[in-house]
Formats: C-alpha cells, sequence, structure tokens
C-alpha cells in the first residue's frame, strides 16, 4: 500500500493507493472522523451493482448507520436534478454536521457527492473512494461541481476531502472505453510535467486492455504526484493550477455541445490536447512527434477530430466563456516543451482557422 499525502492551504489529507486499499476505511474513520454518527455513501447505478457491497461490508465494522443513496451514470448525475434529490435525501435521513459522505465511483460521481458534501449545512467532510482510473485525476484536488448546459462543472465548489481511497481491485471491472477515458489524464499529466513519464507510457502502453497491475500502480501514483504538486502550490486556480486544464478548454466545449456524456471527459479532453499540441507548435514553436503521437493515440483507439455536426463558431464561444478567461478571448494552456505548460490568450481567428483543420472528413 502506497500513501502520498496532500498539503494544500485549507487541507492536509492521505491517498492511499493499492489493492484493498478499502480495508484501510474503517481505520481511517475511526481515526479522523471519529464523530461522524452517520455514513452517507453515494454511488451511481452501475458502480452499485459491482462494488457497493464490499464497501458496506467494510463499513459494517465501524458500527454506525451506513445509508446508500444511487444516483444515475456518468454525466446525468452532474445535473441540478439529481444533486437536488442528494441534498433531500440527506436531509430526509437526518444527516448533520458530524455526518460523513462516501463518494464510491468515478469523476462524475466524485464531483456529484463533493459538492453535495461542500454545501450539505455549510459543508461536511467527505472521503472519496474512486473506482475509474479517471478519478486518479478527479479524486484528488478539491474540485467538485455540476453541469449546466452552458459550460461544464460552472457550478461549484474548491472542497477537500478528508482521504482518498484507491482500491485499484475495482479498476478490474471498467470497460475499455473508460480506460480510454482515464488514460487521458494520465497522458495529460504526463506532457504538462514529466518528459520521461510521457516516453515510459508512449512506450509500454499499445493496447489498454492489457495494462498490468505494476503499469496501473505507476501510472496512478504519477499522476497523482504530478496533481498534488500542482495544487498544493495553488489550491484555488489562481496561477498554475490552470495548467492542468491542458486539452480541456476544446475538450469541454466539445462535452457541452455534443450534449453531456455523449463523448467521455477524458475522449474530449484527448482531442483538445491535439488540437492545444497543433497550437503550441504553431504559436510557442513546441518542439514534438506529433505525427507520432496522433499514431499512438489512433492506434489506442481515440478519434482526434471534431465531430462534423458540431459548429466551430458555437465551440468558439464555448471556449471564450470557460472558467479561464478573464477577457473576450479563449485562454489555453499551451506547451513550450513537453513538461512545460504556459497559458496564452488566443485570437478568435487562429482558433476558427486551426478548428476548421480539425474537423472530421
Ligand atoms: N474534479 C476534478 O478535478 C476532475 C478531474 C477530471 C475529471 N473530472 C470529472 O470526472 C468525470 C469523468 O470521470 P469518470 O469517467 O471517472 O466518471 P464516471 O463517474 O462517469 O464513470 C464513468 C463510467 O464508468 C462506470 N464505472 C465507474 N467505476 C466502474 C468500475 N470500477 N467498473 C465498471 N464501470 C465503472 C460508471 O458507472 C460510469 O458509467 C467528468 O464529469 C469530469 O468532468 C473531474
Ligand atoms: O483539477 C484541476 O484543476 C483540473 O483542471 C483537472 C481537470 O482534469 C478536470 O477535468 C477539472 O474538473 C476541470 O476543471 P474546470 O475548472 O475546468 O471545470
Ligand atoms: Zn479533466
Amino acid at each position: 500500500m502506497e500513501s502520498i499525502t496532500v498539503k494544500t492551504s485549507s487541507k492536509q489529507y492521505p491517498v492511499f493507493i493499492g489493492k484493498q486499499a478499502i480495508d484501510t476505511l474503517p481505520n481511517f474513520i475511526e481515526s479522523h472522523v471519529s464523530k461522524a454518527n452517520k455514513i452517507l455513501i453515494i454511488t451511481d447505478e452501475k458502480v452499485a451493482t459491482l462494488h457497493l457491497e464490499a464497501v458496506q461490508a467494510v463499513l459494517a465494522a465501524t458500527g454506525k448507520q451506513v445509508f446508500t443513496h444511487i444516483v444515475p451514470q456518468g454525466e446525468y448525475a452532474k445535473t441540478f436534478d439529481v444533486y437536488y434529490e442528494c441534498q433531500s435525501y440527506c436531509l430526509s435521513q437526518q444527516l448533520n454536521r458530524k455526518s460523513l459522505i462516501i463518494a464510491l465511483g468515478g469523476g462524475a460521481v466524485g464531483d456529484l457527492a463533493g459538492f453535495v458534501a461542500a454545501t450539505f449545512m455549510r459543508g461536511i467532510p467527505f472521503i472519496q473512494v474512486p473506482t475509474t482510473l479517471l478519478a486518479h485525476d478527479s479524486a484528488v484536488g478539491g474540485k467538485v461541481a455540476i453541469n449546466h448546459p452552458l459550460g461544464k462543472n460552472m457550478i461549484g465548489a474548491f472542497f477537500q476531502p478528508e482521504a482518498v481511497i484507491y482500491d485499484l481491485n475495482f479498476l478490474a471491472t471498467l470497460p475499455e472505453q473508460e480506460l480510454r477515458s482515464g488514460f487521458a489524464e494520465v497522458i495529460k499529466h504526463s506532457l504538462i510535467a514529466d518528459r520521461d513519464f510521457y516516453h515510459w507510457l508512449m512506450t509500454n502502453i499499445q493496447d489498454l486492455t492489457k495494462i498490468t497491475d505494476e503499469q496501473f500502480f505507476k501510472m496512478i501514483k504519477r499522476g497523482i504526484e504530478i496533481k498534488a504538486a500542482v495544487v498544493e502550490e495553488d489550491e484555488k486556480e489562481n496561477g498554475v493550477r490552470a495548467y492542468l486544464n491542458f486539452g480541456h478548454t476544446l475538450g469541454h466545449a466539445v462535452e457541452a455541445s455534443m450534449g453531456y456524456g455523449k463523448f467521455t471527459h477524458g475522449e474530449s479532453v484527448l482531442i483538445g490536447m491535439v488540437y492545444a499540441l497543433k497550437l503550441s507548435q504553431k504559436k510557442q514553436q513546441l518542439v514534438f512527434e506529433y505525427n507520432s503521437f496522433v499514431e499512438w493515440v489512433q492506434a489506442l483507439g481515440y478519434r482526434t477530430t471534431i465531430p462534423k455536426h458540431l459548429k466551430i463558431e458555437q465551440l468558439l464561444q464555448l471556449m471564450k466563456t470557460d472558467k479561464k478567461s478573464v477577457t473576450n478571448s479563449a485562454t489555453f494552456v499551451l506547451l513550450e516543451q513537453v513538461g512545460a505548460p504556459l497559458l496564452a490568450e488566443m485570437a478568435d481567428e487562429d482558433l476558427l482557422n486551426e478548428m476548421a483543420n480539425f474537423i472530421e472528413r
């Protein structure tokens, strides 16, 4: 079992990573959240069928009252309606300021449950129990949110968990498409922070269904270390945290204009990263083996173009209203080198011209 400590200005907490990490949950609750008189697990329909029983069994050892609230899968969980139902459930079961929420699932469940915890009675403790590869990113760092039709994660908070308990056994049931989604954020972490890690990924990962336990462990640990270092420096995104948004300016615009849930988050971000890499070559003279990168990700099953029914003017509008934007132009994360990101305000014309090259033929 590996433990990484995340030290933000608002909270310090552990991330336990390993097989059977879930077994640490009762002890952690006993030693750190002992006053929690009621525990609410928030999970989704699919994870409930696969892993809920195991978590309920472990929690039985706490002797506390355990409730479960099941929400829809994926982005359908990150809506105002589902958020409202969660709050109603908390109130109807008389949860109080000493209660604890456990987010059991991927990033959608974590973002939703974290936002419920952040806002119920102005904030109660929560623990992230991630079940996807993608959640090496979402469970760490305290961004919690729901979506709005006008933009991804527009309604949310910065609210750190008490702990992240990452049981790698849960990953065994992930379908390939979800591995692909999560692996995109692993690639992102490597591109913004660690050239050697990027080369290791390119050399070793050729088939997402054949990732070994050791490889999962390495990519999750390194991804979390990179994310934690950024969040420790800039918890509330006043500066460098925006680098974690590499690929997301176009990625979020694609997700929103496709309709949330049509493309996975990681697949959309991957399109956004390919686009940002091209812009980086043009605007920052990034020296990068672009063609090999595109061949590699296409062989892994990613699409690298914008679906042709999407309107580039609408995508531009969404990019300009992204949270990073403070003027009337879109702000992009570009790379000067692999491992050296920067923020750049982009002219509409440059973005439109380049998007036209990215529309699927
Ligand atoms: N807060 C952050 O910092 C942050 C970072 C990255 C992404 N995100 C958000 O995370 C979300 C995407 O994350 P995700 O893909 O993990 O989300 P998810 O919760 O939607 O999970 C993806 C799908 O996999 C299923 N699933 C989950 N665990 C499984 C398992 N072990 N076996 C089989 N199926 C399983 C879920 O039911 C769902 O259908 C997006 O909403 C994105 O915006 C947030
Ligand atoms: O933690 C961050 O900061 C990130 O940007 C991580 C992203 O992978 C993640 O998708 C995040 O939810 C995006 O945040 P947003 O503020 O652009 O909605
Ligand atoms: Zn993301």
